[in-house]
């Protein structure tokens, strides 16, 4: 451990802080009230330290397989999202229960990642964290799993804690698990050893990222980790990775776990998800000059650039535009259905106003809707 404290720590005001279903429960036993009270000691006293706290919480999954007579996570979503329906219920509970030790109040809040991206989903679940926030309550944040298809979910918690922490603007990112840090190898394996500061992608060259976390609760294992800690990054939020018993030490500054210094510039920009997004519903093809006016001047997309669809997408849903070699060069929310817009491909907006009616005239993606991948700002 570093002897000097970290500034960004310190200064922080709003902290998401992240703790995996490792940290909380086990396939077994289901959750362990003991853990989930030292996490709430933690939180309470960086509460009462002055800054705000945002608590993204995985372990409803692992909560209700014990309940259900579940020996271990099932492979199905179906049996998935019942058991993340009962353990849910208990996770709050346990946490309402535990803040209540200490005067406070949890708040649940629940998210897709539809939600992160459409404009009034993200505006709802910003004006509710904000507000819990005011009010002194502390918001404790997970996926909607009973509702999340496959398409529409972040897929684990890391990147819905990054993608959070960017909502709410906060100051620092801090990721508990059942392992102290990001190694260089297995942190199983004698040999691996700590990485305490990552400034960019190049201190990853060659570190062995591995998938599976031992406790077999957990989802993502360090990839979502490091995924996430990339996405906040990159939006000007930097990020602490460290095991779930050294949180105290974690959140009081000192140089425990890995440092993940910010890359980009903090931004407000609610399409960040999008540029993230896993699993959009289709593609629009465009020609040479739509690409151009799209990634070099970041106009909105008119049909008469788009020269085919894919998929099945609905108005509003996320889409990859791609180039005529069928390369993603930037993601939009389109404005129309899959089979309204065949007929529109290559028409002017004036024409298809006058043939059709003025509800016609709206761009494809407009360019508020609309994120340039970082690959095609060379284009
Ligand atoms: N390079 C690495 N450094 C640290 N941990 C790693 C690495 N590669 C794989 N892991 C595994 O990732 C696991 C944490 O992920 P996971 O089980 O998904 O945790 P959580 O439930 O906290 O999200 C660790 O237990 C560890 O076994
Ligand atoms: N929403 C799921 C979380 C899935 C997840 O990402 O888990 P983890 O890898 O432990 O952070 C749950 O509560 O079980």
């Amino acid at each position: 451990m570093t002897g000097s404290l970290r500034e960004d720590v310190l200064k922080a005001r709003r902290i998401v802080v992240k703790v995996g279903s490792s940290s909380l429960t086990t396939a077994s036993g289901g959750l362990d009230a003991d853990r989930v009270d030292a996490l709430v000691d933690v939180l309470a006293k960086t509460r009462g330290e002055g800054a705000e706290v945002v608590l993204v919480s995985s372990g409803a999954i692992a909560a209700g397989l014990a309940p259900l007579g579940l020996a271990k996570r099932p492979s199905d979503l179906a049996r998935q999202q019942a058991a993340a329906s009962v353990g849910q219920g208990l996770l709050m509970a346990r946490y309402t229960a535990s803040f209540a030790r200490y005067g406070l109040r949890a708040g649940q809040v629940l998210l897709t990642a539809e939600d992160a991206s459409r404009r009034a989903h993200y505006r709802n679940a910003y004006r509710t964290l904000e507000q819990l926030l005011v009010m002194g309550a502390v918001p404790v944040v997970n996926e909607n799993d009973t509702v999340a298809t496959a398409e529409i979910k972040f897929g684990d918690n890391d990147r819905l804690a990054a993608i959070v922490a960017h909502l709410v603007r906060a100051d620092l990112l801090v990721l508990l698990s059942d392992v102290d840090g990001l190694y260089d190898g297995d942190p199983g394996k004698p040999g691996s050893s700590r990485i305490e500061e990552v400034h960019g992608p190049e201190d990853l060259a060659g570190v062995e990222i591995g998938t599976a976390g031992k406790a077999g609760v957990g989802t993502g294992g360090m990839v979502t980790k490091v995924d996430a800690a990339r996405i906040a990054t990159g939006a000007g939020i930097p990020v602490v990775l460290t095991a779930a018993r050294h949180a105290a030490d974690a959140l009081a500054g000192r140089g425990t776990g890995t440092l993940f210094h910010r890359t980009g510039r903090r931004s407000a920009d609610r399409l960040l998800w999008l540029e993230h997004a896993s699993a959009p519903r289709g593609a629009v093809r465009l020609d040479a000059g739509a690409v151009r006016a799209v990634v070099e001047r970041r106009t909105s997309l008119l049909a008469a650039g788009v020269t085919g669809v894919e998929g099945k997408f609905a108005a509003g849903d996320p889409v990859d535009l791609l180039d005529e070699n069928g390369h993603i060069v930037a993601r939009g929310l389109v404005n129309f259905d899959v089979r309204e817009l065949p007929r529109l491909l290559g028409r002017s907006t004036r024409d298809l106003a006058r043939e059709l009616g003025p509800e016609y005239e709206r761009e494809v993606v407009h360019r508020d809707d609309l994120v340039v991948l970082p690959d095609a700002r060379e284009h």
